[in-house]
């Protein structure tokens, strides 16, 4: 039921009882669809019937690669693209609906924003630019500068104010950006790849600094980013999207551990690939066995109808991987090392099998003393919870 009269078409409509929202939940999208039609005329279904939704307090990361609609997806929930299908609900109002005709502008879906784009502006000093949004809202005046301060104390630049951006780091930039979108205590912020133009180190400080603010200030937050690392580190829920719609939504741990799809499993981290046939159902402890052309692996079965004799595709991490020197009486691997590729707090070895199979295995830490050399005969054992069997 909604609460007054029919809305006009630029109306966001509060809500009563309508069960489309539960209190805790900030922002929620059903169903959206959006079309573009490129210049060629070809048809994009940008975002092919998605539904999310973020509660107060949360994060939710749409992470998928380059063109599978994550912008297009953020841009709709904050107005900016108008879906062709779907529902958007926000504070507990609905923003967006075909029928009733709704259609909220963004600047009255109470909305933060922190867009790759959206860039601080350099003919204004840092406060100025933080100030921007409570001018715009018509803040009492003598509250601004109280609250400018505070909100460059909160990201970590309090001494900035009075400076151009123009003579700041990226990282200090994008600093004020977010001191701009956090100033006004907003209940839901939305990012789009605010982090990708900082150096490697910069992005780790501020992706901390972000979760710190967010357990501070308490808003939901929906981030759009291509970078999985970010996603897992950020994130309360992961949508990982492929060609306009959700793979998976499932935690950081879900779509890492658990990857519904091997589409997923290859994005959000290296694994390493066996074709196979399943020779043993699951039994009670929930593992399957199937042949590889490498030996006989045990793992989870990731469809509920994988029996003898399908085949599959054999999936495992590198880090699930150990080098052993006493062999094992299941999922024992052999291999001629190729090369091994030190990265500090790991190191990579490359290897190939006497079917050409290549395998990756990753070393956590401890290896001093332990060296490799190309053509060494390693045995590797690999972790039965950590395989997972997926149809073909
Ligand atoms: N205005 C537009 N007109 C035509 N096609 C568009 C338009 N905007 C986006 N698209 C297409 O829609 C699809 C999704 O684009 P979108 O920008 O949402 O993807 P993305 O996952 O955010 O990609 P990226 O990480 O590169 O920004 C792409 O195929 C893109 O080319």
């Amino acid at each position: 039921m909604m609460s007054g009269p029919m809305p006009d078409m630029d109306d966001a409509v509060a809500i009563a009882d309508t069960g489309a929202a539960t209190p805790e939940v900030k922002v929620r999208a059903r169903n959206l669809k959006k079309t573009f039609r490129r210049s060629n005329g070809e048809l994009v279904r940008a975002v092919d019937d998605v539904s999310v939704a973020v509660e107060a307090g949360k994060m939710l990361i749409l992470l998928g690669p380059s063109g599978c609609g994550k912008t297009t997806l953020l841009r709709c929930i904050a107005g900016l693209e108008r879906p062709d299908e779907g529902e958007i609900w926000a504070n507990d109002r609905l923003m967006f609906s075909k029928s009733p005709a709704v259609n909220a502008p963004p600047e009255s879906r109470g909305l933060a924003m922190m867009f790759q784009s959206y860039a601080v502006w350099p003919h204004m000093t840092v406060a100025e630019n933080v100030a921007f949004p409570l001018v715009s809202r018509g803040y009492p005046k003598r509250e601004i500068p109280a609250k400018v301060a505070a909100a460059l104390k909160r990201v970590g630049i309090p001494s900035l104010g009075d400076q151009y951006p123009n003579r700041l780091s990226g990282g200090q930039q994008q600093r004020v950006a977010l001191a701009r979108s956090l100033v006004v205590d907003p209940q839901v912020v939305l990012f789009d790849e605010p982090l990708s133009n900082v150096d490697a180190k910069v992005r780790e400080d501020l992706r901390v600094e972000l979760v710190a603010q967010q357990r501070e200030v308490g808003f939901a937050g929906i981030y759009v980013t291509h970078d999985q690392v970010e996603a897992l580190q950020l994130a309360d829920q992961v949508a990982v999207l492929r060609e306009g719609r959700i793979e998976q939504l499932g935690t950081p741990e879900d779509v890492y551990c658990r990857p519904a799809t091997r589409y997923v499993a290859n994005f959000v981290g290296r694994v390493n690939e066996v074709e196979a046939t399943i020779t043993m159902g699951s039994g009670n402890d929930n593992l399957a066995a199937a042949d590889t052309p490498l030996g006989r692996l045990r793992g989870y079965p990731m469809a509920p109808d994988l029996t003898p004799g399908t085949k599959v595709m054999a999936l495992f991490r590198p880090e699930c991987v150990e080098i052993s020197d006493k062999g094992a009486s299941h999922n024992a691997l052999t291999g001629s090392l190729l090369r091994t590729q030190f990265s500090g707090a790991h190191r990579d070895h490359l290897l190939t099998t006497d079917d050409g199979h290549r395998l990756l295995v990753s070393e956590m830490g401890r290896f001093a003393g332990k060296t490799f050399s190309p053509g060494d005969r390693l045995t590797l054992v690999v972790d039965s919870k950590s395989v997972l069997f997926y149809p073909l």
